[in-house]
């Protein structure tokens, strides 16, 4: 029977019996059942999942019978911890074909994955795969790779600490997302910091504090984000330093969020600032360009919106708070393009986002700066890079501002070159072209470039 088809022969769907909801049920049923009931569970190939209910398919009406008679309340409490919800389980016999047609009419739905990744609080767009790597979070990305390779081993804990909207959520979702891929029965809790402080309060209130740390002792990660929330709350940093510690002493992996470095966390007692600091610390710092129109372009493939060049490089040039706000500029401008029925344009664009530009009171981006800019770089006068001086490094000072004025301006050839007092645009063209096709050998110029157009754009 291929466990990819469901019963209409499609094969886009996906059972529950493939699933790592399945999974999860089975690995809590294994201890809670015998062997000959796990089993025939484990051997059935058809279970399926649709708004809140599990259908079992068994081969014959004896599986039927046993499992109705021995184990189903134990499945069905299985399924409740697992998924989060209370879940009704049907079991059906495949000689029974009538009842099989009518459980799985036409609405029903198979089980999907995001089920499962909703119950762990995580987002299914947070993905590494939709994660850009760039300068600004390379070390983090890497740090987080090595650690999913070797769980508790390396850098216990990871103290990963940025600026707001820079990534860390995102990151620790994609970390928690690869552990499952690698291992889909791995107990894994992502949480926030408050959300652990108010889940301890309740706990407490009920006078369940020992499931509490039953529950968090227990993981193989533990990922809690935004730690800065911790300040100030007394009762559950004390919580937290002890499940640090059980964690720790066990080998498990512990990854942390946070705004600030540990150094910097006033209002958290100092025994847990230590243990933050223990392992590796690494920064999340804003984009570079080259990043923010990497960031840009995956955006709008996932929001399925296309900008021409020019609006791309506008927006990863100007907005440079955050990636969050990124996103949320391209959304606007999508949105505005949706409502008014109008492609958007750099004037529009322009229009639109100028909150977003008054905040970030942009300098705008012109000739005479990136003149002056690559004169302060290469120690030399304004004069020489607009003269006609054949020196070596007049030239390639010359031609490199010529490039940087095509590329990160949306002045015309004809205009840049007036503003290098040459009378042919063909030779602003040219320029450009030599210092493009040279980057691609030369890393060292390629360096230089970069080096320069960062000074321009950063933030
Ligand atoms: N490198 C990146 N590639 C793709 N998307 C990114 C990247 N960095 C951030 N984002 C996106 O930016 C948005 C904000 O990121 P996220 O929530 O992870 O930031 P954060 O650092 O946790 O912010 P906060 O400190 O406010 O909690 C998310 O939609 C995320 O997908």
């Amino acid at each position: 029977m291929d466990l990819g088809k469901n019963n209409a022969g499609n094969t886009s769907n996906v059972s529950i019996s493939e699933s790592k909801l399945w999974q999860s049920i089975l690995h809590d049923l294994r201890e809670k059942i015998d062997n000959t009931s796990y089993m025939i569970l484990n051997s059935l190939e058809e279970v399926y999942y649709s708004e809140g209910n599990i259908y079992i398919y068994t081969p014959d009406n004896i599986y039927k019978n046993w499992i109705e008679t021995e184990i189903l309340e134990t499945i069905e409490t299985s399924a409740n911890k697992v998924i989060g919800r209370n879940v009704k389980i049907h079991i059906i016999s495949l000689k029974d074909k009538s009842s099989k047609k009518t459980k799985k009419s036409k609405n029903s739905k198979n089980f999907e994955e995001t089920d499962f990744y909703q119950y762990l609080s995580l987002n299914p767009k947070y993905t590494f795969d939709n994660l850009i790597v760039g300068n600004n979070n390379k070390v983090a990305f890497q740090a987080c790779l090595a650690v999913t390779e070797n769980l508790g081993k390396i850098y216990n804990p990871l103290f990963i600490y940025g600026d707001v909207g820079l990534g860390k959520t995102h990151l620790l979702h994609g970390t928690a997302y690869h552990v499952l891929a690698k291992n889909s029965t791995a107990k894994i809790i992502y949480t926030t910091a408050d959300t652990f402080a108010s889940e301890l309060f309740s706990y407490l209130e009920k006078g369940m504090i020992l499931e509490f740390r039953k529950k968090y002792r227990e993981v193989d990660l533990l990922l809690i984000d935004d730690i800065q929330f911790l300040v100030g709350k007394e009762r559950t940093q004390i919580e937290f330093y002890h499940i640090f510690n059980v964690l720790y002493s066990l080998g498990k992996q512990i990854i942390l969020s946070s705004d600030q470095p540990p150094s910097k966390l006033n209002g958290i007692e100092k025994r847990l600032i230590s243990r933050f600091s223990s392992g590796l610390i690494v920064e999340i710092t804003k984009p570079d360009l080259e990043t923010k129109i990497n960031i840009t372009l995956k955006k709008m493939k996932e929001l399925n919106v296309e900008f021409s060049r020019d609006v791309v490089l506008f927006i990863a040039k100007t907005v440079n708070t955050s990636v969050r706000e990124l996103e949320g500029s391209i959304k606007r401008l999508k949105a505005y393009s949706e409502i008014m029925g109008r492609p958007i344009t750099l004037d529009v664009a322009r229009t639109v986002l100028k909150d977003v530009l008054e905040v970030n009171e942009v300098q705008p981006l012109t000739v005479e700066r990136i003149q002056k800019e690559v004169c302060n770089y290469f120690n030399i006068d304004i004069k020489e890079l607009l003269g006609n001086s054949r020196n070596k490094k007049s030239v390639t000072a010359r031609q490199i501002a010529m490039y940087l004025s095509k590329e990160l301006t949306d002045e015309s050839l004809s205009s840049i070159a007036r503003y290098f007092h040459k009378k042919d645009h063909t030779t602003i063209l040219n320029a450009a072209n030599k210092i493009k096709e040279m980057m691609e050998k030369d890393r060292k110029l390629k360096y230089t470039v970069d080096l320069i157009k960062d000074k321009l754009i950063t933030l």
